[in-house]
């Protein structure tokens, strides 16, 4: 939440400068508060872990929300029970006529098809083109980062020769950005990507800014400078035992994987992997919820969108 000061307060200009969030007594005065509400866009096979993942996350907040989650309507899921989908899942068209505060895309294991093979890509562009004219600030996740970024700024994903699979440093390249507040000058997030984006094709786009990036990983974070998009290329929802899920579940395919890098204790799979990013999960996401969300909607949802 901002810190309420006086409105000629000396120490708001340094907390200013800081990136502290502090507000004039006049702004605060102005305010009003309601429920927020966000829609969830899951394209995660594991829905109901991926879910949880999330709404842990924006739960962590003082500010009241209205979750709604949301699957594809053009695409049986084979992983999730159309019982489960039927009872708390609506699809696209049911809220098209809606106004959103904010809006998650996940990621989905489709990113080595190209984006025109993904049998929902029609549906996923409409959603996306709905978002910037009905959604106050929308969130991308993993593969949901690559297609935003394609679909509004033309940027490819790019195939690496090994898959990105760790918990990696990262760090903060645009401190005065309001989503960076907080953050440490070094923080860990988990990757596990076979493609990614590349620096030079986010820096030709002029409204696009990189705000996070990994020296192993690439970038984490782009953003519209208006910051009605983010694009986040890592997984600061993963679980504790996310990364160790997948390396199982590869390894008992008989796939050429390598053990994920920086989670183990000693790189070694035997030993119960330790959560080194779950403070900068909590972070971001309160980050996004508060000066992206909040602060920006309208109290009457559409009103300028
Ligand atoms: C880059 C990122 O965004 S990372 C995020 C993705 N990571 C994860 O999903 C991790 C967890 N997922 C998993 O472990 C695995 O996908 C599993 C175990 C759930 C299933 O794996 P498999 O049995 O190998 O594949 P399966 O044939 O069931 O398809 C997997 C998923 O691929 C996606 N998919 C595959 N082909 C298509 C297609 N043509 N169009 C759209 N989606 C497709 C679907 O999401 C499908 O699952 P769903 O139908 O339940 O939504
Ligand atoms: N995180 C994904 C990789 C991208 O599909 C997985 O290993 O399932």
């Amino acid at each position: 939440m901002p810190i309420k000061v006086p409105d000629h307060l000396p120490a708001k200009e340094i907390l200013s400068e800081e990136n502290i969030f502090v507000m004039d007594e006049s702004v605060a005065y102005h305010q009003d508060i309601r429920p927020l509400r966000i829609a969830i866009l899951n394209l995660m096979p594991t829905k109901e872990t991926t879910e949880t993942q999330l709404l842990r996350l924006i739960g962590n907040t003082p500010l009241q929300l209205e979750a709604v989650l949301l699957h594809m309507k053009t695409y049986t899921s084979k992983n999730t029970s159309s019982e489960h989908l039927e009872s708390f899942y609506k699809t696209f068209e049911d809220i098209a006529h809606e106004y959103y505060d904010g809006l998650i895309i996940t990621g989905a294991p489709v990113e080595q098809m190209p984006f025109e093979d993904v049998a929902y890509w029609e549906e996923l562009k409409e959603i996306m083109d709905w978002s910037k004219r009905r959604v106050t600030s929308t969130f991308h996740i993993c593969w949901g980062a690559q297609a935003g970024l394609f679909h509004h700024f033309g940027v490819p994903k790019v195939d690496l020769d090994e898959k990105i699979f760790g918990v990696f440093p990262h760090i903060v390249e645009k401190r005065n950005v309001p989503l960076m507040r907080g953050f440490d000058e070094q923080f860990y997030v988990p990757q596990s990507r076979h493609t990614e984006v590349r620096r030079e094709d986010v820096e030709r786009m002029a409204e696009l800014e990189i705000l996070s990036t990994s020296p192993d990983a690439g970038i984490y974070i782009a953003a519209s400078k208006d910051g009605r998009q983010i694009f986040v290329t890592g997984h600061a929802e993963y679980d504790p035992q996310t990364l160790k899920y997948e390396y199982d579940r590869d390894t008992a395919k008989g796939l050429q994987i390598a053990v994920p890098k920086n989670y183990f204790p000693n790189d070694n799979p035997e030993l119960a992997p330790l959560s080194t990013w779950r403070a900068h999960a909590n972070l971001l996401f309160s980050n996004w919820l508060n000066y992206y969300v909040y602060q920006q909607t309208p109290y009457d949802l559409g009103a300028y969108i």
